[in-house]
């Protein structure tokens, strides 16, 4: 009988999930309108098939299917049939400015619609196979939200909160339906739910282990090109604080004031070689800036005379250290930092001859640097000094929440070089083995629970039939045992359990007319008193007793006994003459006597009379009984209690 109130409750909350979509797909932007467009049109497969409307229903779920198997194509296919792109492009198609990670779903959510959708699509009997798919959607909705829980970097699962209720809604429907539907089939379902359920479990163990695994690849893939890139940039700024160094030394044989036309020659080949570095210049011992040499001509000399650069000829001039005057803006849009180096050593009391310094362009710096990279565009990369933000790729893709940061020291100055990559690259990192697997395992559980479901009915179906058959076998037993019963009856006397009157005469016709024989008639003597003296139970005991005694001889000499009528016994003894006959009454009259059986007329024991007859070429029967009858008349008036021929 189904549930009353929960008849209506599924088509209500269908309804709502329409509701929350189309919400959904009329506030919600043009990032979430695909998979909006594509629950909605689920969300009305279902209710269209709930309203019993199975064709429209099925029409209506092929568009979203199509989608749907493009999103798990999109998963699964090797890189080497469609690449990462390639996908992307596809996607790009639909309106608005969308990634191809925003436009789908994760691989959990894109199985768990794709299961919500095959019930109206493919079964003619859906609650056979949806506990399983609901069962499955649910789980697969609940390894969703754990992820969610757990990871750094996850793949968007692609719902925003009107089309995650939507699906909450649609799952909640489809599982009270199920309820209600399932009756008898509930018993098979459970075993072989619960044969798929477990491969469900294991496959998505091993999805969760193969996920983490690549996850893992994907985030040390980015880890590896920020340590790259910080190694890069060390090497080059040795290799250019090397040659500054040697730079700067070279002016230590050189007395007094460099030449200008020497000093501009050798500075020339400096910016050349390093185009980083924007302006060479000289300061005297005094720290005045002697001479000058930029890249750009006309343009203005670095600063002099600020705190930093006082600070750094310090350094220079007072210990012979090399140093650097912090971060400096050039001009509005160009950035520097100052290098300072000794030509010779220093003290406080006596200085040294100069000190050479290196404006270098950050921004030409870090331009080098990402040269050197490959795939620029697939990571940010950013460069910070005290918190402040020097320089970035500026790359304008959605990037990833992971960074990672490297120091970097320029002369005395520590950066920080941080790479981020952008979710199109770790996208197309991803491999498709986990989704691949999942998406197999999920079907090798479907199957199994088929063939589960499948084998239990029959096995149910046959051993209703086993069943069947035997109640009918034990039927058709216990009519022929009735049928027996009813043909002995009707041959037999209940009482004595010795044949009746009509199969004596069948009986005793037949072998009289081919063999002859004698006929006996036994009759109790005063049996009316044991009756009326001990009651009828004593006396149908002492009829008992008799025919169970006569019976013997008649039957060891090849004869029949059958009861007559009353207290009167009939046999008739084939082949038999007088002497046989006679032989034989006899035995039965004495062995009735030796029963000892209480006669309340004589006060003795209870006594039979017996008349016989014999052929004698007599083939009648009738006549035979007639002639005993008389025999045995005679018995009685004789006295009773002996035996009487004809
Ligand atoms: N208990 C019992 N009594 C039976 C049965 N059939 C007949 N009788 C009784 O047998 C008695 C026969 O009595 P009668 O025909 O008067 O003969 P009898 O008393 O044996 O006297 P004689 O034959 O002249 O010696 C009757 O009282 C019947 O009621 C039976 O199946 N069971």
């Amino acid at each position: 009988m189904p549930h009353p109130d929960l008849r209506r409750l599924p088509l209500l909350l269908n309804l709502l999930a329409l509701l929350s979509i189309g919400v959904e797909l009329i506030i919600g932007s043009s990032q979430q309108s695909l998979l909006g467009s594509t629950m909605a049109l689920i969300g009305l497969s279902l209710l269209l098939r709930r309203m019993k409307m199975y064709r429209v229903a099925r029409l209506s779920s092929l568009p979203a299917l199509a989608m749907l198997v493009l999103f798990v194509l999109s998963f699964i296919l090797p890189d080497s049939w469609i690449g990462y792109s390639t996908w992307a492009h596809l996607f790009d198609l639909w309106p608005g400015e969308n990634a191809f990670y925003a436009l789908r779903p994760s691989i959990l959510i894109t199985l768990t619609l794709l299961l919500l959708v095959l019930p109206p699509l493919l079964f003619r009997r859906p609650h056979l196979i949806a506990p399983l798919l609901c069962t499955v959607a649910v789980l697969l909705s609940l390894t969703q939200l754990l992820e969610q829980l757990h990871f750094d970097f996850n793949e968007d699962t692609g719902l925003t909160p009107p089309s995650g209720l939507t699906l909450g809604l649609l799952l909640l429907a489809e599982a009270i339906d199920l309820h209600r539907q399932l009756g008898r089939h509930r018993r098979p379902i459970r075993l072989a739910k619960a044969g798929a359920l477990l491969a469900v479990i294991i496959t998505l163990t091993l999805w969760h282990f193969q996920n983490s695994q690549n996850l893992y690849q994907v985030n040390h893939l980015a880890l590896s090109a920020g340590d790259t890139l910080s190694e890069s940039m060390g090497r080059m700024l040795a290799v250019q604080n090397g040659a500054m160094q040697r730079f700067s030394q070279s002016w230590q044989s050189t007395p007094g004031l460099p030449g200008q036309t020497e000093w501009q020659q050798r500075s020339q080949l400096m910016l050349r070689d390093f185009p980083d570095i924007e302006s060479i210049g000289w300061f005297d011992r005094e720290r005045r800036l002697r001479r000058v040499v930029s890249r750009h001509a006309g343009e203005s000399p670095p600063p002099t005379d600020t705190p930093a650069v006082r600070e750094a000829l310090q350094q220079v001039f007072g210990y012979g250290q090399q140093s650097s005057a912090g971060i400096f803006d050039v001009h509005a849009t160009e950035r520097s930092i100052g290098l300072y180096f000794p030509i010779d050593e220093g003290s406080e009391e006596r200085p040294g001859r100069g000190a050479v310094v290196f404006n270098l362009s950050l921004s030409e710096l870090f331009h080098q640097l990402g040269a050197r990279m490959t795939a620029t565009d697939d990571f940010l990369f950013t460069i910070h000094h005290d918190q402040q933000g020097l320089f970035s790729t500026g790359n304008g893709h959605r990037l990833s929440e992971d960074r990672y940061c490297n120091l970097v020291t320029l002369g005395d100055s520590n950066f920080t070089l941080c790479t981020q990559p952008t979710m199109d690259r770790l996208f197309a990192e991803r491999a498709s083995l986990p989704a691949l697997l999942l998406l197999t395992g999920l079907a090798f559980a479907l199957m199994l629970y088929l063939v589960m479901y499948y084998h239990q009915r029959l096995r149910s179906k046959h051993s209703g039939v086993v069943n069947a058959n035997r109640r009918l076998r034990n039927e058709v037993e216990a009519r022929i045992a009735l049928q027996a019963e009813v043909e002995w009856l009707a041959r037999h006397d209940e009482l004595t359990q010795l044949p009746n009157r009509r199969y004596f005469m069948e009986w005793a016709t037949e072998r009289l007319s081919s063999h002859g024989g004698a006929v006996l008639l036994i009759d109790i003597d005063h049996f009316k008193t044991v009756n009326d003296h001990f009651g009828h139970a004593r006396g149908d005991h002492y009829l008992k007793c008799v025919a169970e005694v006569a019976r013997r001889p008649i039957e060891a000499s090849g004869g029949l006994l059958a009861r007559y009528g009353g207290e009167e016994f009939v046999a008739f003894l084939p082949e038999a003459e007088e002497d046989e006959a006679a032989l034989c009454a006899e035995r039965i009259r004495r062995e009735v006597n030796l029963l000892e059986l209480e006669q309340p007329h004589t006060g003795g024991w209870l006594t039979v009379s017996i008349g016989f007859d014999c052929a004698d070429g007599l083939f009648d029967i009738e006549e035979l009984i007639d002639d005993a009858d008389m025999a045995l008349y005679r018995a009685k008036q004789a006295g009773r209690d002996r035996i009487m021929p004809t």
